[in-house]
């Protein structure tokens, strides 16, 4: 059952050029992406592809200069920006990429306990801070008085007591310990299989192939493939998009060859597909327009030419 769907949305901001030219850098593009109960859905794709600016569209937390159009749903209704707030950290919670989401004026542990909605706050603090290894002196503590790794934990902390339905993780792990690390990932596969869902936003493919449901692949803004994890396997014949098929061969335990080329910037995104001037198959077809997300095999993929 889908709990949250994303339906051709976009993002843009208005930027200024030399000369007070104002341009409108589309930064999210026709992107559609639905998050099912139970399921772990990883998002990946490089730096600026847009995976975070997802993030903060469905919980509404866009900077104000943010253009966006499309549809986002939760449980089956229509995200309006009362309902985003009304649900933010409550029935969606989020595991922000930057630290900086803490209250600096508010000691970790209570913070903690703020978020938790039922049940005794108190122990069920004390529970997750132990899970995560943050020792009882860790709750009296301000955010500038931990470490790096410290506060993604107690980042990480707030979203699991939150009670909260769907959680956002947008790159959870970086700076972690693997011991914290395995126990984070063993959290988010227990939160689904108890009937909640996770978007698991990360540049570690591997990690996520162990505990997702899906992927799904991003590329300059949009989704060029959602995938079933066993499909990366082998040579990466049962993928689709060339996208995904080079990043698979590009992990070090494969062939360890980076792809060519950079992705675009979003204020020169090319008229076709996107990846076009990276893909070797493409054709002058692929230069004209943006192909639409497609069904195929079991999984989506945005390109004319896969079969
Ligand atoms: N407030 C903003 N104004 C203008 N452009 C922005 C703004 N925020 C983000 N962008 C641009 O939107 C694009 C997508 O950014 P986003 O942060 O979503 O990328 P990301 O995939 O999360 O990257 P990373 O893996 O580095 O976290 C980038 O090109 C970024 O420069
Ligand atoms: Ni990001």
């Amino acid at each position: 059952m889908p709990i949250l769907e994303v339906e051709s949305l976009s993002v843009s901001f208005k930027q200024y050029k030399a000369g007070f030219k104002q341009v409108q850098n589309q930064v999210i593009s026709n992107l559609s992406i639905t998050l099912n109960a139970g399921e772990i859905l990883a998002v990946v794709g490089a730096s600026g592809s847009g995976k975070s600016l997802l993030a903060h569209a469905i919980l509404g937390i866009l900077p104000s200069n943010a253009r966006t159009s499309g549809i986002i749903k939760y449980a089956g209704e229509i995200l309006t920006h009362a309902r985003q707030e009304a649900l933010r950290g409550k029935e969606i919670a989020l595991v922000p990429q930057s630290v900086n989401f803490l209250d600096p004026l508010m000691r970790v542990g209570k913070q903690v306990r703020t978020s938790v909605k039922s049940g005794d706050a108190a122990a069920l603090q004390r529970r997750v801070f132990e899970r995560y290894h943050l020792r009882k002196e860790v709750d009296n503590m301000y955010p500038f008085q931990l470490s790096g790794g410290m506060a993604r934990r107690a980042l990480l902390s707030t979203a699991m007591v939150s009670g909260a339905k769907v959680i956002i993780a947008d790159e959870p792990t970086p700076g972690l310990d693997p011991v914290v690390i395995k126990e984070a990932l063993n959290n988010f596969r227990e939160f689904a299989d108890n009937g909640c869902a996770v978007m698991l936003i990360t540049h570690d493919i591997e990690s996520a192939l162990k505990i997702a449901d899906k992927i799904a692949v991003f590329y300059a803004g949009t989704t060029v493939e959602i995938a079933r994890v066993e499909n990366f396997s082998g040579h990466g014949e049962a993928l689709r998009h060339p996208y995904t098929k080079a990043l698979w061969r590009a992990l070090p335990q494969n062939d360890f060859i980076p792809i060519p080329g950079s992705q675009p910037h979003p204020s020169e995104l090319p008229t076709g597909c996107l990846f076009a001037p990276r893909c070797s198959l493409a054709t002058s077809e692929c230069q004209v327009v943006q192909p639409d997300i497609r069904e195929l095999r079991d999984g989506m993929v945005r390109c004319i030419h896969a079969n």
